[in-house]
């Protein structure tokens, strides 16, 4: 019979029949878009002295090329998906667990409620794990002072919080969900009442006091815009000692530490990834723990027992060596039904990262993910964590690689990891922390290139796990039973665009440096399939160009009375068809899998062809701006987690908020104008000539774009409140669309 502890901790299984379906579909797919492209190219001598329909017909096999090309890539994730079970009863005991860092980031008490982030703080501090082996740091870049005293206030209200939430295993760990009310107040015992009471108005006290906190800062403005010159402050956060009751006193609540790191005018500080490696240089000269877990600070514990699910894999004595990070889905709190900026990405958390997880696994996705400390340290799979000892040549190397600091590269050594208590209280503020938290400690050394998280792309996460990969670790996706983390979506169409351009803006810098996935990593990694996922993501911005031909092309040619798709009674023209219900169909296939709607499948269709020719478009002329050495720099502009009362009414009423969408949504607006004009032109002259055998597929085109641009033409239109297209835009878009119709009507 097999030992207790030799019993497995997580299980996974291919996800069938869907896998095989895929599979049966990718050549269905294949095959008709041959058929289609054998067709296009066949014709293409026939129309070579025709000089606008050549271009035309050249520009949509370049549009179509392009589509078939990302959707093979995008086939990578459909080969092989896996679904995890994991089994934490199984784990050891808790005083054999590994210590545990936290890291939470936040940058602006303007756009990321102090209150918020504050209750995304504690419920941390009650994850389901031993509390001496928990250590939480949070990184503030602002380096607010409203931020430090709330996380003050935070940690006393945490002391009373934590014993409580433990000792009546409360399920909901973040205060102000579980005082939302949604709870039933009278169930329990009286004197679980009496406690629950009383914590209820410490928790009403501690928002009072951040609050009031606020106002001080405000009043004496200390609170100014994002500041970029600071220097840095690191504390252990003590507390109130007087404040609480005796047994508080005793209970034991994980270490608390708030770094701000140096920031300086003339130093670049790469934002997040920048945040995050100050945080690991912190934590390594004073918790040290093995493993990390990584949170934006809107991201609260939904699920305390994640910590718990992680360790099934990062315990495992047989993946554990090449396993760098586990990571959980993004879940959001503040998704509205109808779900109209498709913000949830279902595809990415449902499809692709269970996809990518049966091949090397998922992409790092910046949030919710417990990642080995070692792995961040520019190890590779199997290589020891740490060392008994250094000699001389040994230490100069790893300073060229760590920096200067003593304290942190004995931090590498065995020994190193014991007395916790000790290490805090001295090294919190000493000066080697300050030294590390510097902004010119990284100048000379591998950090960012080699080590810690990358800072060659915006978008770090995928960056910095793409690294991972290529350097031979594995990693791995689960999706609890209830989400474990809950973090907050853009509820704002501006919001969304600006979101959604810097994460494309991101993925392309990789996709068009010598890191492209499709050529770097590929003798190393030997995944090409994982591969192909990378590639997919960093180059999905690409069909904006297919996405703004389709858009404009078949619009204008059916305006002029120019076919450009086979009749309706040749057979080419049913490949046509069968191309177009096949994705449609996967699609749908997909979205009804994973418990979505035939309304989620048409919010996500008309999203995509919204975004692709807004968001997508403005990221690759950025970077066409930046590879040709103009200004094109995408910064990381915070998303905006504060949100206007009207905004959420739109938002829930599934109403789209075109306020302050600025040039972005210029093309959006042009297309669907020309559009509607072509329609009714090119229709006019359907009807008179009788061309409809020739121009179906044309007419066909235009009358599901109408229907994909219904809520923009009505924000053109109908709509007069605050929240339609701004009038100066669509005066533009008109302009733009008579100026398309003189010169190709
Ligand atoms: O200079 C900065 C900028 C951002 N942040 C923090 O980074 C987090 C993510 O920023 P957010 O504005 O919420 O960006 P999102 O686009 O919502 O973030 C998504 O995309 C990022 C990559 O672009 C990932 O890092 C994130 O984990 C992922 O949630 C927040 O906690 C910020 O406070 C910093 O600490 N310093
Ligand atoms: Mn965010």
């Amino acid at each position: 019979m097999r030992k207790e502890n030799d019993r497995p901790l997580h299980e996974n299984r291919v996800d069938q029949p869907f896998a095989t379906l895929n599979r049966f579909h990718i050549l269905v797919h294949v095959s008709v878009t041959l058929a289609v492209l054998y067709y296009r190219v066949s014709r293409l001598p026939l129309l070579l002295q025709l000089s606008f329909t050549t271009l035309a017909w050249i520009l949509l096999i370049g549009s179509e090329l392009l589509l078939f090309f990302l959707w093979i890539l995008a086939q990578a994730y459909r080969w092989r998906p896996i679904s995890r079970t994991v089994f934490p009863e199984r784990l050891p005991e808790d005083g054999s667990l590994p210590p545990i860092d936290v890291f939470i980031v936040t940058a602006d008490p303007d756009k990321e409620p102090t209150v918020e982030v504050m209750n995304t703080l504690i419920s941390i501090m009650s994850l389901d794990y031993p509390t001496s082996k928990l250590h939480v740091y949070l990184s503030d870049d602002g380096g607010s002072p409203i931020t430090l005293s709330a996380t003050r206030l935070a940690y006393d209200f945490a002391r009373s919080w934590v014993p409580f939430c433990r000792r009546y295993k409360i399920e909901t760990r973040y205060p102000a969900a579980y005082f939302s009310g949604s709870n039933v107040e009278s169930v329990g015992s009286p004197e679980f009442q009496e406690e629950r009471q009383r914590i209820k108005l410490l928790y009403e006290s501690f928002k009072k006091n951040v609050e009031k906190e606020k106002d001080k800062t405000k009043s004496t403005q200390v609170m100014t815009k994002r500041v970029q010159d600071q220097p840095s402050c690191i504390e252990i956060i003590k507390g109130d000692q007087e404040m609480s009751t005796s047994f508080e006193k005793q209970a034991e609540i994980p270490l608390l530490v708030y770094v701000s790191r140096e920031k300086r005018k003339n130093h670049p500080h790469h934002f997040k990834a920048g945040a995050l490696n100050v945080l690991l240089r912190i934590s390594g000269i004073i918790s040290n723990s093995p493993y990390i877990l990584v949170l934006d600070c809107d991201m609260y514990t939904n699920n305390p027992a994640s910590v718990r699910q992680a360790m099934c894999f990062h315990l495992d004595p047989h993946l554990s060596p090449s396993l760098a990070f586990v990571q959980f889905p993004q879940n959001f709190h503040n998704i509205s039904k109808n779900d109209i900026y498709c913000a949830e990405l279902r595809s990415v958390f449902e499809i692709q990262w269970k996809g990518c997880d049966g091949l090397k696994g998922p992409i790092l996705s910046g949030t919710g993910f417990y990642i080995k400390r070692n792995a961040l340290y520019g190890a590779r799979p199997g290589q020891k964590s740490t060392r008994e000892g250094f000699n001389s040549t040994e230490i100069a190397e790893l300073k060229q690689s760590f920096g200067s600091s003593n304290e942190f590269i004995a931090s590498f050594l065995h020994n190193r990891r014991n007395d916790l208590d000790n290490r805090a209280t001295t090294y919190a503020c000493s000066q080697e922390a300050t030294l590390l938290a510097s902004c010119t400690y990284e100048i000379d050394t591998q950090w960012g290139e080699q080590m810690g998280f990358l800072y060659g792309s915006v978008v770090e996460d995928y960056f910095t796990g793409f690294h991972l990969h290529c350097r031979g670790w594995n990693s791995a996706y689960y999706i609890p039973p209830s989400p474990a983390f809950l973090g907050s979506v853009p509820t704002s169409f501006s919001d969304t665009l600006i979101q959604r351009k810097r994460w494309m803006y991101g993925l392309l810098e990789v996709g068009f440096s010598r890191f492209c996935p499709l050529t770097f990593g590929i003798s190393s990694a030997t995944c090409m399939l994982q591969n192909m996922c990378y590639a997919w993501q960093a180059f999905q911005p690409l069909d904006s160009f297919s996405l703004l031909c389709y858009g404009i092309i078949p619009q204008l040619c059916f305006l002029n009375g120019i076919s450009l798709f086979p009749e309706v009674s040749s057979p080419w023209f049913a490949a046509f068809v069968a191309v177009h219900l096949s994705s449609l169909s996967q699609h749908l296939r997909e979205v009804l899998y994973s418990k979505g709607s035939l309304r989620t499948w048409w919010n996500e269709l008309r999203f995509w062809m919204i975004i692709s020719v807004t968001a997508h478009l403005f990221a690759c002329l950025n970077i066409i701006m930046k590879l040709v050495g103009m200004k094109g720099v995408i910064n990381f502009d915070l998303t905006n987690k504060a949100v206007r009362e009207t905004q959420i009414q739109m938002y829930e009423n599934g109403i789209f908020d075109f306020e302050g969408t600025s040039l972005l949504l210029i093309p959006l607006t042009t297309l669907s104008i020309l559009n509607v004009a072509t329609l009714i032109g090119g229709g006019c002259r359907v009807i008179v000539q009788k061309s409809l055998h020739d121009l179906f597929g044309q007419l066909y085109i235009s009358c599901f774009i109408l229907l994909i641009s219904y809520p923009v033409l009505e924000g053109i239109i109908i709509r007069r409140d605050k929240g339609r297209v701004p009038t100066s835009i669509t005066l533009w878009s008109i302009m733009l669309t008579v100026i398309l119709l003189l010169l190709f009507g």
